[in-house]
């Protein structure tokens, strides 16, 4: 059963309360990844070795697995799957292919020339989970982007399955792709391993890529603390729906049970103009929650959730924009209207049969997505996150003509002398 705050009875402080998520105030997450970030750092493979004992339970031989045993594992698929990831795969290639725009020269006054060039990141770090579900279709969508962008050297870490290698599907998945090769390493420590570089590991300029509460946090430290750049924080999964009386409270239900099953400390909130709808939506839970084989888990995701009634749907989205949800779903027949005043979310779903798992697997969109508020300043995932915008200009004789007497004013302003004479020096030669 989901917990009911009535919005307009909520103080700031309680408002604040229930926006924040996964905040680790005690440092106790924090504690552990410093830790291991610094050995990694200090004892590289060998450190590797022991925490995939430590962690994942299984003694490696090698800390990665080659492209005969990719094809080998990528064999066992079966026909059926093998055309869902193809499906997958080139929806999500196709919607991705349209980020890859040129931008037109821009003459901004006579004879100035300015304009944007796009480079790939040359040497990139893509992380796969794989700790309480192996997640091959976020290998889709770090790695479809990454390949449309043109980046030279992908690195693909995910946790050592039980039996010492990756799952067959991550092995297509990587054969889709072209990937010859998957590191064996999970959580805070593939992270250090390609911030720094191990005698396995080749360091990157950037790693991509969602995680639990370990991994996340790692990347906020190296984004910090070592010239590696991240995507964003993309933490526990969260969903917040927002529903009317037009709303079916099954399809709400099951959106909500979707995001809660991928963990304990996910997160999913129901939004409502209808106290009706909210108690229809909880007898859902109950009916569907039963028949789930990760039960326990979504059960726990959803004591740690809640709804709020607000007294419209104005309100509604009000609540959503200081959330800031990684997933926000409208579950109203008027949803068109509402579209204008969403401010923050990750990624956005639209009307009664547009469900979030769709977005997930296979319609186009990307999943890996900010989560704990970040959709207030980060984008999700995208060729963008590949590339660099690189900008170039060029003056000609009218244009130093033209500009440079702008210039020169500006920099005598500042009082930076050799500014002025840069441009004085040309002009003379005119
Ligand atoms: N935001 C997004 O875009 C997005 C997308 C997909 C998945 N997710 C989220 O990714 C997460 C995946 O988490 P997961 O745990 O299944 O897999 P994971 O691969 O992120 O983490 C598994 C690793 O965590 C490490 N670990 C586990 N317990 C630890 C401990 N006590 N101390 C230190 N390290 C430990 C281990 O090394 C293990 O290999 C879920 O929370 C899911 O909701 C988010
Ligand atoms: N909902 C996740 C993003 O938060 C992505 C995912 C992968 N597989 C299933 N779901
Ligand atoms: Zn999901």
């Amino acid at each position: 059963m989901l917990k009911t705050y009535n919005y307009n009875e909520l103080s700031d402080p309680q408002l604040k309360q229930l926006i924040t998520r996964n905040a680790d105030s005690s440092n106790e997450i924090g504690s552990v990844v410093e830790e291991i970030i610094s050995n990694v750092k200090a004892n590289g493979d060998k450190a590797l070795f022991n925490y995939a004992e430590k962690f994942d339970k299984i003694s490696l031989s090698s800390l990665f697995i080659g492209f005969e045993e990719i094809q080998e594992l990528a064999a066992q698929v079966e026909e059926h799957e093998q055309k869902a990831l193809e499906k997958a795969f080139y929806n999500i290639h196709k919607f991705h292919m349209e980020q890859l725009k040129d931008e037109a020269k821009v003459e901004t006054t006579i004879g100035v020339t300015c304009w944007r060039e796009l480079r790939p990141i040359e040497r990139v770090g893509l992380y796969v989970p794989g700790g309480s579900a192996v997640l091959p279709s976020t290998f889709l969508m770090l790695g479809i982007p990454a390949k449309i962008a043109g980046c030279k050297e992908i690195v693909v870490c995910s946790p050592p399955q039980k039996n010492g290698s990756i799952n067959s599907y991550i092995a297509y998945c990587a054969l889709l792709l072209g990937i010859k090769k998957v590191y064996l390493i999970g959580g805070a420590q593939a992270v250090a391993a390609m911030a720094y570089g191990t005698e396995s590991i080749p360091k990157v300029d950037k790693i991509f890529g969602p995680g639990n509460q370990y991994v996340t946090k790692a990347k906020t430290i190296i984004q910090s603390t070592t010239n590696t750049a991240i995507d964003m924080p993309a933490g526990p999964s969260e969903v917040l729906v927002i529903a009317d009386n037009t709303a079916n409270t099954a399809f709400v239900a099951a959106d909500l049970l979707a995001q809660a099953e991928h963990g304990a400390d996910s997160q999913a909130v129901l939004v409502s103009n209808s106290q009706q709808l909210i108690d229809e939506v909880n007898q859902q839970l109950q009916l569907q929650l039963n028949e789930l084989p990760r039960k326990e888990i979504a059960a726990k995701a959803i004591e740690n959730s809640y709804a709020i009634i607000t007294s419209d749907l104005q309100q509604a989205m009000q609540f959503s924009n200081m959330y800031a949800p990684e997933h926000l779903i409208i579950e109203t027949d008027n949803y068109e209207s509402l579209i204008p005043e969403i401010i923050n979310a990750g990624s956005v779903f639209l009307g009664h049969l547009t469900p979030e798992s769709a977005g997930d697997y296979a319609s186009g969109t990307n999943h890996t997505l900010p989560t704990s508020g970040y959709a207030r300043s980060y984008s999700g995932v995208s060729v963008d996150s590949f590339v660099k915008k690189i900008t170039f200009q060029h003056i000609s004789k009218a244009g130093i003509k033209n500009l440079g007497p702008t210039v020169e004013i500006l920099a005598e302003l500042e009082g930076l002398k050799a500014h002025a004479n840069a441009v004085t020096v040309r002009m003379r030669e005119l």
